[in-house]
């Protein structure tokens, strides 16, 4: 079977701080791409770019801050970006497909499935498909922001042979090596520990938007998919082939130990939780350590409105957000047999299963950094 790589390409690799498409990277880009493909690969490519690129159009003088003007600025620049890609792959004779994702397309089981038909269909019939976020529908509290996490999530969703960041740096230094000249490069990282979050740092420059603390963030939710990761620099003829042979500028990320089924990765990644539950020290040791599920009992607190089925996020004594489940009790009853005993709570209220989380239909993601 054909091995599929994703691609994704930021802002800083596409435009200047100024605005405006870099019609020079773009062709580069795609000679390299295409070369990928003649080494048999099947190839994705999630690029960022559009409000980069469509801010200048629309008579702003750098990047805009507010949401309506950043998202006019991606309706220019999306039409700008496609055309400037659809020329530069027609140079190697590659057709290429639009696709406009959001978040909310990933919780919805049924959206995303058929995101995933559009796209084997694309590869299917040779077509190179180009995806972005839709940013012109994206409301703030749902938007993906950087295309980082879209691109781990789309990465997962096609089961890549590997995921390739591609930035103005060339991989994870130990510092920003903008700001700290005595950064070193991390040439491997096969877990994804608080240390590793704590040395990933903002965006450097004027259009990027997630910084390395993004593609560390990505990274890991492409490796517990099961899907290695690159993140660097691509910026010589040739380096995307030394990519995928393994010997990049940049830091690779190996597959985790851990790696999710997908029923797992969705209640983790793509689900919406609709509310929230604070546990006390022994239902978080029950759940993160023992593989317990979550009884009434070990629950504190009960914040916002869900209803059976609903995902709901728990946080831990010190409010540290834990993991996410499926949840069987509905906000009220929960409220109302909070730390009860499970006799307690059948003599008070009828509901299907005792466990507030089961452990099946529940994930760890105590090393989520938020
Ligand atoms: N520890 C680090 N190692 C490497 N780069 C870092 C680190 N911390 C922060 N950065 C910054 O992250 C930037 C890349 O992210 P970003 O500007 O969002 O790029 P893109 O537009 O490609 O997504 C680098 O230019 C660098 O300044
Ligand atoms: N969807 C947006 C992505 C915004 C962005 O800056 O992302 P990135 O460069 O990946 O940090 C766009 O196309 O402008």
């Amino acid at each position: 079977m054909q091995q599929t790589i994703v691609v994704k390409i930021g802002s800083s690799s596409l435009t200047s701080d100024e605005g405006g498409l870099n019609q020079a990277k773009i062709r580069f880009f795609a000679a390299e791409l295409a070369q990928l493909r003649r080494q048999g690969y099947a190839v994705l490519l999630v690029t960022s770019g559009a409000v980069a690129a469509g801010f200048r159009e629309m008579g702003y003088t750098v990047r805009p801050k507010l949401l309506h003007e950043k998202q006019a600025s991606a309706s220019v620049g999306q039409a700008l970006l496609m055309q400037a890609y659809q020329a530069a792959f027609g140079q190697h004779e590659i057709r290429v497909g639009q696709i406009l994702l959001t978040r909310s397309d990933f919780v919805s089981r049924k959206r995303i499935h058929n995101a995933q038909m559009t796209i084997e269909e694309l590869l299917r019939h040779g077509i190179l498909p180009i995806i972005n976020e839709n940013d012109t529908v994206s409301v703030d509290e749902l938007k993906f922001g950087d295309n980082d996490t879209l691109s781990a999530l789309v990465a997962n969703l096609v089961r890549a042979r590997r995921l390739v960041i591609i930035t103005d740096t060339d991989g994870l230094y130990t510092a920003d090596p903008r700001k700290n000249a005595g950064a070193k490069r991390i040439d491997r990282v096969s877990e994804i520990d608080e240390e590793v979050y704590s040395i990933a740092g903002d965006s450097g420059s004027m259009v990027g938007t997630g910084g390395m603390r993004s593609k560390v963030e990505a990274a890991r939710i492409a490796m517990r998919g099961g899907v290695p990761v690159f993140v660097g620099r691509v910026a010589d003829p040739g380096d995307m082939l030394l990519v995928v042979e393994g010997t990049g500028k940049g830091t690779y990320f190996d597959t985790s130990a851990h790696n999710l089924p997908m029923k797992k990765q969705w209640l983790g990644f793509h689900s919406q939780p609709h509310g929230k539950v604070i546990v006390d020290e022994g239902a978080e040791i029950a759940l993160v350590t023992r593989g317990k599920s979550l009884l009434p009992a070990g629950v504190k607190e009960v914040i916002g409105d869900f209803h059976p089925g609903d995902v709901i996020e728990v946080a831990g004594p010190t409010l540290r957000t834990i993991g996410r489940g499926v949840v069987n009790y509905a906000a009220w009853q929960l409220q109302a047999v909070r730390g009860l005993s499970t006799e307690e709570v059948q003599k008070r209220i009828d509901v299907s299963r005792i466990e507030v989380i089961h452990r099946d239909e529940w994930i760890t993601l105590s090393t989520a950094v938020k």
